[in-house]
C-alpha cells in the first residue's frame, strides 16, 4: 500500500473528527479574506477612490470581530488537532503492539527493542506531524484560490506573477524527491543503531567493567553517535534547505509583484485600497507554494516511517498497520486463554527440524515420545541443539514436523502448548520489575496455599525467609536483586502455579549448590504431571525414566539412563564429563 492510500486509511478512522478538524481550520485560513476587503474599502474611502458604504467605526467593529472569531478558531481548531493526533496515534500504535503480542514468543520482534521504540515513538510522531499539515494545506488552498479570483478581477497580469513561486517549488521538490527519502532513511537507521547500542551497554554494565572494557566499548558508542550525527546533519540540513529555498520564492515573487503594482499604480489603474489588499493577500497566498513543498516533503518522509513501521509488522498484510479497532484505554486486547486439551496420555513428535536463518544450525528429524507422567531428558554436549527441540516443540521457531497429543495434531503449538496445556521455564529465565508476588501470579488470582506449594516445591521458603517483605519484596528491574539460583527458583515457581498437563523446563538449575539442585528435582519430580526437562546434571540424569541424547542437532541415542550408559558412546562421554562428587552423593550405580 501506498503511503497516501495509509494515510486515507487513518483519517477515515474517525472522518467526523478529522473532517471537523478541516473545516475548522478551512473556516479559520479563509478568514483573512475579509479583513482584506474591509482594509480595500477603508483606504479606498479615505483616499476617495469609493464612496462610502459602511462608515468607518463600522468597518473597524467588523476588523475586531473577525480578529476575535479568529482566535477563538485557533483554540477550537488545537483541540480538533489533539483529538486527531489521539486517535491516529492511538491506532498506530495499539495495531504494532497487538501484531508483537500475537506472535509467537521467540519471534515477537524482529528488530530490536530500542528499534521497536523508536518505531513506537519517532515514526508515528512523523506521521502525526504529517496529518497535521493535512489538516491545514485544505484551507490554505481554498483561501489562495477564492483571494486569486479576487485579485485577478483587480489586475491579470500582476496576479498571474504569483504562479512563479509555485513552479518554482514544485520544480525543486521533483528535483529532492530521492535525496529527502534517502537521507530520512539513512538517519532514523542510525538513531536505531545508537539506541540498540545503548540498550546493549546499560544490560552488560558489569561485563565492560570486569573486562575492563569502557574505553572501547565508550569508543564504539561515540563512532556510532558520530555517523548519526553526520546522517542527522545531513537530513535536518537538507530540509532546511528545502524550507528556505521554498521560503525565499516568496520574497523573489514579492519584489516582482511590488514592482508591477507601482507600475499600474502610475497610470492609475491601481487604487491604493487594491494596493492595500495585494499586499494583505499576496503574504498569504505566497505561502501556498511553501506550504506545498513542505508538505511533498513531509509526505516523502512519512513515509519511510510507514515503511519502518511495516517492517517491525513483517508477514502481516500492510494494511495491518491501519486496521481500525476501538482504541479506549480500557480497552482489553484480545488473548482468549488457551482451549484446555485433553488430559496428555501421550505426546508424539516426529520429524520436528528447523534450521536458524542464514545458517547450518538448527535440529534435523527429531522423533520421540512422552507418556503420561514421564519424565525425560534432554541432553547432549554445549550447542548439541537441546534448547531448539524445546523452542521447536513449543513454536517458539517456525519449525516443521508433526506433533500428536493423544494422536490429534497440535497445528498451532505457540497458541496451544501454553497453560492449561503445557508450561515452560527457559534457560535463561526473565523476571519483571515488581514484588516477588506479581512476578510468580502475572495476574492470576492465586490462593495462598497454591503460592505455598509452589515456593516450597521449587526450594524457595528458605530464601523468602530472608527477604524482607517477603512475598511483597520488590526484585528490581528484570530481577536484579535476586541471585542467579533465586531467579532461577523463582522461575520454576511461576511455572508451577501453573499447573499444566506438559511441563518444560530448559537447564536452569545450573546456578544451585549440589544439595538444593538435588532437593529441588526430586522436588519437582513428585508432581503429579508429565516432564520433559533439558539438562545434563547427573541430579536430573538419575530421575529420568527416558533419556534422549542430542548431537549436532540430531538425536544421538534414546532410551532408559543405565541402558544408554552400556550402549551410548555419546552418553558415556556426557556421564563420565559430570563432577564425580554428584555422583557420588546420589549414589549412582557403578556403571562409569
Ligand atoms: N538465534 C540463533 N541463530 C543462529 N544460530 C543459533 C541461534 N540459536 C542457536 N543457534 C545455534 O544452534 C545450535 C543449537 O543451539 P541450542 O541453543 O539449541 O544448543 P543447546 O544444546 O541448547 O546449547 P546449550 O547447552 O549451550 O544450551 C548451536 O550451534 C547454536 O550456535
Amino acid at each position: 500500500m501506498k503511503a497516501w492510500q495509509l494515510m486515507l486509511r487513518l483519517i477515515r478512522y474517525r472522518p467526523a473528527i478529522y473532517g471537523f478538524g478541516v473545516l475548522i481550520w478551512s473556516i479559520f485560513f479563509i478568514s483573512p479574506l475579509l479583513p482584506g476587503l474591509i482594509n480595500r474599502a477603508i483606504f479606498d474611502q479615505l483616499s476617495g477612490a469609493a464612496p462610502a458604504v459602511f462608515g468607518i467605526w463600522t468597518l473597524l467593529a467588523l476588523l475586531i470581530t473577525t480578529e476575535i472569531s479568529r482566535r477563538l478558531l485557533t483554540q477550537l481548531g488545537t483541540a480538533m488537532d489533539i483529538s486527531v493526533q489521539y486517535n491516529i496515534a492511538g491506532l498506530l500504535r495499539k495495531n504494532m503492539l497487538k501484531r508483537i503480542l500475537a506472535q509467537p514468543g521467540a519471534q515477537a520482534l524482529y528488530t530490536s527493542s530500542s528499534a521497536a521504540i523508536n518505531n513506537f515513538r519517532d515514526d508515528v510522531e512523523e506521521i502525526l506531524t504529517f496529518s497535521i499539515w493535512l489538516l491545514d494545506v485544505f484551507g490554505n488552498v481554498l483561501f489562495s484560490l477564492i483571494a486569486l479570483g479576487i485579485l485577478l478581477q483587480i489586475n491579470q497580469q500582476v496576479t498571474l506573477v504569483i504562479l512563479v513561486p509555485l513552479l518554482i517549488v514544485v520544480s525543486a521538490f521533483t528535483v529532492a524527491n530521492q535525496r529527502i527519502q534517502r537521507y530520512r532513511q539513512a538517519s532514523r537507521a542510525a538513531t536505531s543503531k545508537v539506541s540498540d547500542f545503548l540498550g546493549e551497554m546499560f544490560g552488560a554494565t558489569q561485563a565492560i567493567k570486569v573486562a575492563n572494557a569502557e574505553t572501547a566499548v565508550i569508543g564504539h558508542f561515540q563512532q556510532l553517535n558520530d555517523q548519526r550525527r553526520q546522517f542527522m546533519v545531513k537530513d535536518r540540513a537538507f530540509t532546511a534547505l528545502l524550507s528556505s529555498v521554498y521560503a525565499n520564492t516568496i520574497s523573489l515573487g514579492t519584489g516582482m509583484i511590488l514592482l508591477l503594482a507601482g507600475e499600474a499604480m502610475r497610470t492609475g489603474n491601481f487604487s491604493v485600497g487594491d494596493f492595500s489588499l495585494f499586499v494583505y493577500y499576496f503574504s498569504m497566498v505566497t505561502r501556498l507554494p511553501s506550504l506545498i513543498g513542505l508538505l511533498l516533503t513531509h509526505y516523502k518522509q512519512a513515509g519511510v516511517s510507514f515503511q519502518r513501521m511495516q517492517q517491525l509488522l513483517k508477514d502481516a498484510a500492510p494494511s495491518a498497520l491501519v486496521e481500525h479497532g476501538s482504541i479506549t484505554p480500557d480497552q482489553q486486547l484480545d488473548f482468549s486463554p488457551a482451549k484446555a486439551l485433553p488430559a496428555l496420555q501421550r505426546l508424539d513428535i516426529s520429524n520436528l527440524s528447523y534450521c536458524y536463518p542464514n545458517s547450518q544450525a538448527g535440529i534435523k528429524a527429531i522423533d520421540f515420545r512422552l507418556e503420561r507422567g514421564q519424565f525425560v531428558v534432554v541432553t547432549g554436549k554445549v550447542g548439541s541443539g537441546k534448547t531448539t527441540v524445546l523452542r521447536a516443540l513449543l513454536g517458539l521457531v517456525p519449525a516443521h514436523g508433526t506433533i500428536l497429543w493423544n494422536n490429534q495434531p497440535i497445528e498451532q503449538p505457540a497458541e496451544q502448548l501454553i497453560p492449561p496445556n503445557c508450561a515452560y521455564t527457559a534457560q535463561v529465565p526473565r523476571l519483571l520489575s515488581s514484588s516477588l508476588h506479581d512476578n510468580l501470579s502475572l495476574g492470576l488470582n492465586l490462593s495462598a496455599n497454591e503460592l505455598q506449594q509452589a515456593i516450597e516445591t521449587s526450594v524457595l521458603a528458605p530464601d523468602l525467609q530472608h527477604m524482607p517483605a517477603g512475598l511483597a519484596t520488590e526484585l528490581g528491574s528484570r530481577g536484579v536483586r535476586l541471585s542467579g539460583g533465586q531467579l532461577q527458583r523463582a522461575a520454576l515457581a511461576r511455572m508451577l502455579v501453573r499447573s499444566s498437563e506438559l511441563m518444560i523446563v530448559d537447564d536452569c538449575s545450573s546456578a544451585l549448590d549440589v544439595t538444593t539442585e538435588q532437593q529441588l528435582w526430586q522436588g519437582l519430580r513428585q508432581h503429579p504431571t508429565t516432564w520433559l526437562v533439558v539438562s545434563h546434571r547427573c541430579a536430573v540424569l538419575q530421575l529420568a525414566d527416558w533419556v534422549i541424547v542430542m548431537d549436532a542437532g540430531q538425536i544421538a541415542a534414546q532410551g532408559p539412563l543405565n541402558d544408554l550408559l552400556e550402549t551410548s558412546p555419546a552418553m558415556r562421554e556426557l556421564w563420565q564429563a559430570e563432577p564425580s562428587n554428584q555422583k557420588l552423593l546420589l549414589g549412582v550405580d557403578a556403571h562409569v
